[in-house]
């Protein structure tokens, strides 16, 4: 877990997404997974979700200016060694977030959020392609769920021996790497990963543990984490989906809905 000596900055690794009042996805998720993958968690709001185990009741983007500001000051002071973008909500933050992130050297992954467990949208419709003509050309990797390679691409997979066509419809969209994540098929939780060339399949067991939210920003968010300690692309993934499968088996009940997976259950291991 140690990634750095004591007295010494550890990896630096930003969050670009919406806060989560539940704390199981979102901003929270993410400083969670960072810190229990040993880097250091930075965060610049893109919106303000009112959301628990039931759903999000509601959310409330900011203002272009106020995350222009937030990047600007961890950019021009602190810098990163990776990024994680999540629910970016509207078009003009998916344009000045893809803008912002295609100057900066660090590897950058894009969880393309369209919608939440509950079927609730977190992305503007008119914001899809900015997704996918912007963000996407910019992203090192991009991890869509099989609901976002659709809206994305058009491309519906039904099973697994759809989604390298998944995958190579989303390469065409310019990014460097694809993890398409085949949570949401039954059987294995298969994932595959694509560069255009090379496939990589990574499966785990499956844990019919309810309390699921949150899976897709804390997989992102690991593999941001390992990619600044760093990891080459097949191992970031690899190290994550061991990360976010363990998270999965000891998800918690919370409320009355779907409760969080435990990033911490790395930690109380050790
Ligand atoms: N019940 C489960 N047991 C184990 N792994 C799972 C389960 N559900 C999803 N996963 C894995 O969790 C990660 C996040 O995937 P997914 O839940 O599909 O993302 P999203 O939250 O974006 O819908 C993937 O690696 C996926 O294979
Ligand atoms: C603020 C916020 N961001 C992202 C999500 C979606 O996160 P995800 O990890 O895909 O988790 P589920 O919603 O599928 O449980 C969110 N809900 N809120």
């Amino acid at each position: 877990m140690t990634s750095h000596q004591p007295g010494q900055a550890p990896p630096l690794v930003l969050t670009v997404a919406g806060s989560d009042s539940g704390g199981g996805a979102g901003i929270q998720a993410d400083l969670k997974t960072m810190l229990a993958n040993g880097v250091h968690g930075m965060s610049v709001i893109a919106a303000v979700t009112a959301q628990n185990s039931l759903g999000v009741q509601g959310y409330w983007e900011l203002p272009p200016e106020a995350v222009r500001a937030q990047l600007d000051s961890v950019l021009s002071d602190i810098g990163v060694d990776a990024v994680k973008t999540g629910m970016l909500a509207s078009k003009p933050l998916v344009e000045l977030v893809a803008e912002v992130l295609g100057e900066v050297a660090a590897p950058v992954v894009v969880d393309p959020v369209g919608v939440s467990k509950h079927g609730d949208s977190l992305l503007a419709q008119d914001a899809v392609e900015a997704v996918r003509t912007k963000l996407l050309p910019v992203a090192t990797v991009v991890t869509p769920n099989l609901f976002e390679v659709e809206q994305l691409t058009g491309v519906k997979v039904v099973d697994e021996s759809g989604m390298l066509a998944a995958a190579e419809a989303v390469k065409e969209l310019g990014p460097a790497w694809v993890l398409v994540k085949g949570g949401h098929l039954p059987g294995e939780p298969a994932d595959l990963l694509f560069d255009g060339t090379s496939e990589y399949r990574y499966t785990a067991e499956r844990h019919d543990n309810r309390h699921t939210h949150g899976t897709g920003c804390t997989l992102a968010s690991a593999i941001a984490s390992n990619l600044a300690k760093g990891e080459p692309v097949p191992e970031a993934v690899e190290k994550a989906k061991r990360y976010v499968t363990g998270a999965i088996a000891e998800g918690f009940p919370l409320g009355a809905g779907i409760g969080p997976v435990d990033h911490g259950w790395n930690l109380h291991r050790s």
